[in-house]
């Protein structure tokens, strides 16, 4: 069931002082994306096996403002792994005792592809998204 390691998601309390860093060693680095469905600003720095996700609050209700308020200087948010069937992932994910985040539906992430979100407390004090393929 699950396959790559889609992207590692970082917060980050200046979006484009963190775009730059990473563009400083030579990464390429998409530009910031609003997604208000999920109440942050994305970027993209592309690696050769992965991608990191820059993220930073978009919006009143974002997601991640306590996570910053709790780690002012930034730090790792989320992993985020391949699937091929969301719905057949949360299925496993639930039967183990995790919570699905939200309304326990996929929502459409960052690549155009439905992702969930397991409780962090229910997975090893680690926030794990999943992406279908
Ligand atoms: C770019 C689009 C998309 C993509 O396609 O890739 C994205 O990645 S969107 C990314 C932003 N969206 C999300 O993160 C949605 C899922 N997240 C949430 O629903 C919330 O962040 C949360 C996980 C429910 C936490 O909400 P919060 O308001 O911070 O609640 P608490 O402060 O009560 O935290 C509860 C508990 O969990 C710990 N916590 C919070 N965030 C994390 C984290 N990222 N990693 C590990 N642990 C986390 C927090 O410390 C609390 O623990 P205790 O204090 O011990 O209770
Ligand atoms: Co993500």
């Amino acid at each position: 069931m699950i396959g790559k390691l889609n992207h590692v998601a970082i917060a980050v309390p200046d979006l484009v002082a963190a775009a730059d860093q990473y563009r400083g060693l030579g990464a390429s680095v998409s530009a910031p994306q609003d997604l208000a469905e999920h109440g942050v600003t994305v970027v993209f720095v592309e690696l050769p096996n992965t991608k990191i996700e820059l993220l930073h609050p978009f919006g009143e209700t974002s997601p991640i403002t306590s996570f910053l308020d709790k780690n002012p200087s930034g730090g790792i948010h989320h992993l985020c792994f391949e699937v091929d069937d969301i719905k057949a992932a949360s299925a496993r994910i639930v039967e183990t005792g995790a919570r699905i985040l939200g309304d326990g539906q996929p929502k459409i992430g960052a690549h155009g592809k439905p992702v969930i979100f397991v409780h962090p407390k229910d997975f090893q004090g680690t926030l794990i998204e999943f992406e279908q393929a």
